[in-house]
């Protein structure tokens, strides 16, 4: 019989709940994908961690999944998602990778010295209110930095109602100052470029304690951990986090919505221009260049709106490409199939 409790301290919800029937309810396991390896997946049964080797039906899971196990630890399905970030996948690859699934709430890291960028916050948000998760900006190593307030205010500037919280990952103090979003059964996303303090959080949030996924270690076959994984690990409070590996490269794909949101100020501007095909580059009664004349808007975060637009539709048009290829291919297999059963059949 599955324990509601235990289960809820790994992050479980009424939205997966109500996607058991009621007989799934005592002949089944939800078991939560903790980490993910080069072949296996790390899993959490509220007991004990297990390895799941990768198959078809595993290969798209993703650190912070539900799966459903039969009685005899099969995968029986894959839990619908409450939500997924993904990118475009690094290189040429005309590919979606995914970060993590059913996150609630995600820290976006920016340090407060020579990294700090508000172009690199706005592409993080993007790519956070596309999943509809809640996003809170944390401006990390303020014990080196002398104008904390001064970009804090920047980035506050950005959407008023964006939360903004300052701190010193190493300071015990910031389990009091996160506290509003470290509640019971959420799951935290920590995201931001490497080296912004994200393991050095995790590490302050879980109390120092080393994180137990020692005994995994020894079980990888490498014997050590490849750097593609990421950690799902519980906190106190009951709050479940989630260590997302330094992303050099983080390119959007198939977030139209998450830029809309990210920029409502600019998408609130273009409808009030007076040509509704506006480019907002020299036409008359143009809201948007007016508002940048005015200080209303920066030109930085004009520019970098467009930027992120055309790398968008750019990156989406080729995931869209790819797919309409693979289905074609998928589709001529098919018939070359049935052609080659019909032809024996005709033997
Ligand atoms: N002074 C100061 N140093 C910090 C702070 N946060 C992190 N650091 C230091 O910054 C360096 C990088 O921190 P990490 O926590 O490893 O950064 P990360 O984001 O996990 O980096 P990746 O693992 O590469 O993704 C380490 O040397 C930390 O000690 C902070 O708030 N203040
Ligand atoms: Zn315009």
């Amino acid at each position: 019989m599955i324990n509601i409790n235990k289960l809820n301290s790994i992050g479980w919800q009424p939205y997966f709940q109500q996607q058991l029937a009621i007989d799934e309810w005592s002949q089944t396991k939800p078991v939560r994908v903790i980490e993910q390896h080069r072949s296996q997946l790390i899993i959490d049964d509220t007991e004990q961690l297990l390895t799941l080797p990768i198959t078809n039906m595993t290969s798209q899971c993703v650190v912070g999944d539900w799966l459903l196990l039969d009685e005899s630890g099969q995968v029986l399905r894959l839990l619908e998602r409450k939500s997924v970030f993904s990118r475009k996948s690094i290189g040429n690859k005309r590919d979606k990778q995914y970060i993590a699934a059913n996150v609630d709430v995600a820290f976006i890291l920016c340090s407060l010295n020579d990294d700090f960028n508000l172009n690199r916050i706005e592409r993080y948000l993007a790519l956070v209110n596309e999943a509809e998760c809640d996003a809170v900006i944390v401006l990390t190593k303020a014990d080196l930095a002398n104008d904390s307030l001064e970009k804090q205010a920047l980035v506050q500037a950005l959407d008023p109602l964006l939360s903004v919280e300052v701190i010193n990952c190493f300071d015990d103090n910031v389990k009091t100052q996160l506290a509003p979003w470290l509640k019971a059964q959420t799951t935290i996303a920590v995201l931001g470029s490497s080296g912004v303090g994200k393991s050095t959080l995790t590490n302050t949030l879980l109390g120092h304690r080393v994180q137990n996924t020692n005994g995994i270690r020894e079980q990888d076959s490498k014997g050590r951990h490849t750097t593609t994984s990421r950690h799902l690990l519980k906190l106190d409070c009951g709050a479940v986090i989630i260590d997302t590996p330094g992303m050099r490269e983080l390119q959007l794909a198939d977030v139209s919505e998450g830029i809309e949101a990210t920029f409502q100020d600019i998408e609130n501007l273009s409808d009030s221009c007076k040509f509704t095909n506006c480019t907002h580059t020299n036409e008359p009664g143009c809201a948007v260049i007016h508002a940048i004349e005015v200080g209303d808007l920066t030109e930085r975060r004009f520019l970098n709106y467009q930027k992120l637009r055309r790398e968008n539709q750019f990156n989406t048009a080729s995931l869209h490409e790819r797919r309409a290829h693979d289905k074609s291919l998928s589709k001529y297999y098919k018939r070359t199939q049935n052609q080659a059963v019909k032809i024996k059949r005709m033997d």
